[in-house]
């Protein structure tokens, strides 16, 4: 049985595909596929573990209707064409709950920088533009008791709704396709209509999943109707914010500031205009990037891989109906 592993992984987790009889092929550290490139080397394996970057999709499926399973490394699966690879009877399983603390983390670092400017200010040190005391312009604002809304209230967005309420005592309100009660009992969230988030939210969170229902949601339309005083944070996808648009309403005060973590195109080109202001921070999307996280994610692939080969169903499938086929 032969596993080919898309990108680097801590070496712990090869090692247990090894293990468990694995022959593990690995891309050289840092790779990115073509789609051609991944399609033709997956010609010769039977499991696939996979990082975002190289999407899967129809002409994949299409083209690799043999393989087994596929692993991802990550929650979110917008890269994968799940219809083609249930079609192709592929399970494929993602990586929840083990990575929503240190995104979270990632959250929140962002509401802090950006709230503070402290990133702009820290390179403002570097770039030798510190002239004695500290800043009596340029201000930045405080978190506590503020109120944060949320887009798409899961675990993520759990997870940063338990870090604002219990650190910053802020409110928290949230919109979601469903209401999430256990949030309600546990950090008195309070479920809100899409515009009234906009409206009354003084710093908005992104944790939804990207779909076509979410991509471009927060447009110059939603803009325009947040706070001028309020902080845009993204840690979820890139797209469902639109970039050019979120550009314009911070140049023209319809919002105070922004933190990102994931950006639309990936990588960001560093002439991007938001990586010069002063109330933005742009992170290389870096939410689950900690060795603890990082190590729980990989078992948890590999151990979706060594269900399939043991027979089993991968306990976290996302298309389960792959197993009413067969
Ligand atoms: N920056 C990073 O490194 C990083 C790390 C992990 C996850 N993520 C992103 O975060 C996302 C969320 O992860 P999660 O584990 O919290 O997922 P989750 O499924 O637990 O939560 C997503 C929530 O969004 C809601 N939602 C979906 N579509 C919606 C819509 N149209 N309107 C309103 N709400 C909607 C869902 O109902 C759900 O409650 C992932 O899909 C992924 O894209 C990014
Ligand atoms: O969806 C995810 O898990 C992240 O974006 C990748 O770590």
């Amino acid at each position: 049985m032969k596993v080919l592993i898309s990108r680097n992984i801590p070496d712990t987790t090869a090692v247990r595909l090894m293990e468990e009889g694995f022959e593990v092929i690995t891309a050289e550290k840092g790779k990115i596929w073509t789609s051609e490139e991944l399609t033709k080397t997956c010609q010769n394996v039977d499991f696939l573990l996979h990082r975002g970057g190289t999407a899967l999709d129809a002409n994949f499926f299409q083209n690799c209707s043999h393989l087994k399973g596929i692993a991802l490394t990550s929650v979110g699966y917008n890269h994968v064409d799940i219809t083609a690879a249930t079609k192709a009877c592929i399970p494929i399983s993602n990586t929840p709950d083990v990575l929503s603390e240190a995104t979270a983390d990632i959250a929140l670092l962002l509401m802090l920088t950006v709230s503070r400017k402290a990133f702009f200010r820290a390179n403002q040190i570097i770039r030798g533009e510190w002239q004695g005391l500290g800043s009596t312009d340029d201000l930045g604002v405080e978190l506590y008791g503020k109120t944060l809304g949320i887009f798409g209230l899961g675990r993520i967005g759990l997870a940063l709704a338990r870090r604002a309420k219990v650190i910053y005592g802020m409110d928290i309100i949230y919109y979601n396709r469903h209401r999430n009660v256990e949030a309600e009992r546990e950090v008195d969230a309070v479920y809100v209509s899409f515009d009234k988030l906009l409206e009354k939210s003084d710093v908005i969170s992104i944790h939804a999943n990207l779909s076509s229902e979410t991509k471009d949601r927060f447009n110059a339309t939603a803009f325009k109707k947040m706070k001028k005083s309020a902080i845009f944070i993204n840690t979820a996808r890139g797209k469902i914010h639109n970039e050019v648009d979120l550009t314009e309403a911070l140049v023209n005060g319809d919002i105070w500031g922004a933190g990102l973590d994931v950006t639309n195109p990936e990588p960001m080109l560093p002439s991007n205009p938001l990586l010069s202001m002063s109330n933005v921070c742009v992170l290389p999307h870096i939410g689950s990037a900690t060795v603890e996280t990082r190590t729980k994610m990989t078992l948890m692939a590999v151990n979706n891989l060594i269900a399939v080969k043991n027979g089993k169903k991968m306990p976290q499938v996302v298309n389960a109906e792959v197993y009413k086929m067969k």
